[in-house]
């Protein structure tokens, strides 16, 4: 009699072994509520199942915690039990994003309207074989028409002044050569661009995005987070933009789609919470680092500064923010740089991301920018699609603007 009560507990048990198995596969995502702080709901994509994964597709580190570990002990007397393969779900094969380095030159037709206006401008008047007072004006229009700004204008003409004889003899190529060299010199060769987001001492990097709504800060953060994943680190996401639900929405798809976790509040939760809520999610998985959007609304100086402050003093109880970059979009030109001024003044921003670049003729807006704000340009933004963002380099980006034979081909 033992033995029968013992042989049916032991069924029973492998069937709930089993139809719990199937629930945990047949999810997209896994709600982690209990382990949230209160307004705070996290999503997580399922890691993909084995024979679905492309080769060379991975998912990052946070992505594969709660893989499921079926009991491999199966009691002697235990029945078989069978189960049906899992349903392949659709579209949950994460994408594995190439490498960021390259992309800049890789994306270089996206220049095309700055180019067109502003380098091709200067090399014609340049190339022409006696430069007047009259050509030089035209010089000083173009680099300015393109909002490279008024001190680095007045420095590139004078240096080009100075080369006058050897423009009159150079080659179109030795022309294109020379101006490459006196952009990449205004657009400050030297300055730090990386991105401080790995680990230190034990704990994530923190990435902060900051910047005005409408400027594409939030597909920002989900190119960014295609950028490390591409670079092969491991990143947990913050929807910490509780102003705007779809802005979580459109992060969360940004991140299932390479396998990254997004951790999110529910509409109107306490941005703070929210962030803190990711770093700690990052810090206990051990990923390399958390990037954390923000609401962006200009509101009042003040607003902003609270909010801002706040989510950094909060993030900091747990791990430093390390890096704290500020989108701007590219379009709005000088208007721009006024907006970004506050944000400066709110928060301590340590790099910019220029977007929208592949949608003006004013590319020298890099130079402004950094200029006005002594802040380095750290990535720009060349169009809409999910791979479109790019580490800048400022020799890549100046021959980009003038242009070659390579790249007048590919615009
Ligand atoms: N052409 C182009 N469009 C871009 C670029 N970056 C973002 N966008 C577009 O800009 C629009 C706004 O982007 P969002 O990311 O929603 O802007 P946001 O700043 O997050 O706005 P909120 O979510 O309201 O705060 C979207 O249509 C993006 O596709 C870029 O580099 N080039």
């Amino acid at each position: 009699m033992e033995y029968v009560v013992i042989a049916i507990v032991i069924v029973v048990l492998a069937l709930i072994a089993g139809i719990s198995l199937l629930v945990s596969r047949g999810r997209r995502t896994t709600r982690l509520d209990d382990d949230a702080a209160s307004g705070t709901t996290l999503t997580r994509p399922r890691p993909p199942q084995a024979p679905e994964q492309p080769s060379g597709a991975t998912a990052s580190g946070a992505a594969t915690a709660d893989q499921v570990q079926p009991d491999t002990v199966q009691p002697e007397a235990a029945p078989e039990v069978v189960l049906p393969p899992a349903e392949p779900e659709p579209g949950l094969v994460f994408e594995t994003p190439l490498p960021s380095a390259g992309r800049l030159v890789r994306l270089r037709s996206r220049l095309a309207r700055s180019q067109s206006s502003l380098g091709r401008g200067l090399l014609t008047v340049l190339g022409r074989e006696k430069l007047t007072e009259d050509d030089w004006e035209e010089v000083e229009e173009t680099l300015l028409t393109a909002d490279v700004g008024v001190a680095a204008t007045t420095q590139i003409v004078e240096r080009l002044r100075t080369q006058s004889m050897v423009l009159a003899t150079a080659s179109p190529a030795q022309l294109r050569e020379l101006l490459v060299r006196e952009l990449t010199a205004v657009l400050g060769p030297d300055l730090d661009r990386s991105l401080a987001v790995d680990r230190h001492e034990g704990k994530p990097g923190v990435l902060l995005v900051v910047g005005v709504n409408g400027a594409g800060k939030t597909t920002t953060v989900g190119k960014i987070a295609r950028v490390l994943v591409g670079d092969g680190k491991s990143v947990v996401l913050g929807a910490a933009d509780t102003f705007r639900a779809a802005a979580a929405d459109q992060l969360e798809t940004w991140g299932e789609r390479v396998g990254v976790l997004t951790v999110r509040g529910r509409e109107g939760a306490d941005p703070a919470s929210v962030a803190f809520e990711a770093v700690r999610t990052g810090a206990e998985a051990e990923v390399d680092t958390v990037v954390v959007d923000t609401a962006g609304r200009l509101h009042t100086k003040a607003g902003l500064m609270d909010e801002l402050g706040k989510i950094k003093r909060v993030v900091e109880k747990q791990c430093p923010v390390t890096e704290t970059l500020l989108v701007l979009d590219a379009t709005t030109g000088q208007n721009g740089v006024v907006q970004a001024r506050v944000f400066t003044e709110a928060v301590e921003v340590t790099g910019i991301v220029l977007t929208k670049l592949d949608g003006t003729a004013k590319g020298g807006i890099v130079v402004s920018v950094q200029r006005e704000l002594g802040i380095p340009v750290k990535l720009i933004g060349l169009g809409e699609g999910p791979d479109d963002l790019a580490p800048f380099e400022p020799q890549a980006f100046a021959e980009a603007l003038v242009g070659g034979a390579d790249a007048d081909r590919a615009a």
